[in-house]
């Protein structure tokens, strides 16, 4: 049986006097592609806060490969990609090689040095996210698209086993955004990584990930991409509270 990578048991969160999730209970299995998708304010970063153990819950437990999170010794086991990753402004004195570097520092500790094959895997993974041609640029210089996918490798160099996106691909245009969601599928297909990604676009649920949870404060669906959109109409007014309809892209 495969492995659960997030296991989140019957969570509440609050911040001060309001209830922000409540009695969340949620599994992602190793090699998924987890969607979460929820209106403005519905509680996903939260979650994703609560997933990472930058926030302790008020009440139930979220274990990472079996793990209470908050003990997980090695945290450089998860790949984090925020949303606010993309917003270097041109002057960033950092080269994408050295952005994607620092992805080591949490597992190598700030002050041991690189060796040799850290090197190795930093060119590795600028390869892998197609920015052989940007390693020594700057990366305010780069676009949007191509900074979030210095991200990636950022997240992707120490070579983590959970791969957590929190809507990646805000500000991105259309072409970078398809060539993001490729990238991920290759993540997710060739190389069986688990990933987790809080998104807006509800055009990628049919196409791209393989269970879709639908989040507003409580968990109103978690299943898969197909049964999501045999009920769409009455998921999405659960979660939303009116009506729209997802725009299958047809993959
Ligand atoms: N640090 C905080 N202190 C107090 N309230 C907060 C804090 N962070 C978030 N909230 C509130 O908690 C609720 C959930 O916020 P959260 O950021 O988790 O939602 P979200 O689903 O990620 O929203 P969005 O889609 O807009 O990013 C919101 O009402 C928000 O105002």
């Amino acid at each position: 049986m495969r492995e659960n990578v997030v296991e989140i048991k019957n969570l509440h969160y609050s911040y001060e006097e309001q209830a922000v999730l409540d009695g969340i209970d949620l599994t992602v299995k190793q090699g998924e592609f987890l969607g979460i998708v929820g209106p403005n304010g519905s509680g996903k970063s939260t979650l994703v806060k609560c997933i990472l153990g930058l926030l302790k819950p008020q009440a139930g437990e979220v274990l990472l490969f079996g793990q209470p999170v908050r003990t997980l010794g090695e945290r450089s086991r998860i790949g984090y990609v925020s949303q606010k990753s993309n917003s270097f402004n041109s002057g960033f004195p950092a080269t994408v090689r050295e952005v994607v570097a620092s992805g080591l520092y949490g597992s190598l500790g700030l002050f041991r040095r690189m060796k040799k094959q850290d090197w190795e895997k930093v060119e590795e993974v600028i390869d892998q996210v197609g920015l052989s041609a940007f390693r020594d640029q700057n990366i305010g210089k780069l676009s949007g698209g191509q900074q979030q996918r210095a991200f990636i490798a950022r997240a992707l160099v120490s070579d983590p086993r959970l791969l957590v996106l929190d809507e990646p691909t805000v500000g991105i245009d259309a072409k970078s955004t398809a060539q993001f969601y490729d990238l991920l599928a290759v993540l997710h297909r060739e190389e069986g990584l688990t990933l987790l990604m809080v998104t807006h676009d509800l055009s990628v649920l049919s196409s791209h990930v393989d269970r879709v949870a639908c989040l507003n404060k409580r968990l109103t669906f978690h299943g898969r991409p197909d049964e999501f959109e045999r009920k769409q109409t009455e998921i999405l007014s659960a979660t939303y509270g009116h009506e729209i309809q997802l725009v299958s892209h047809g993959h």
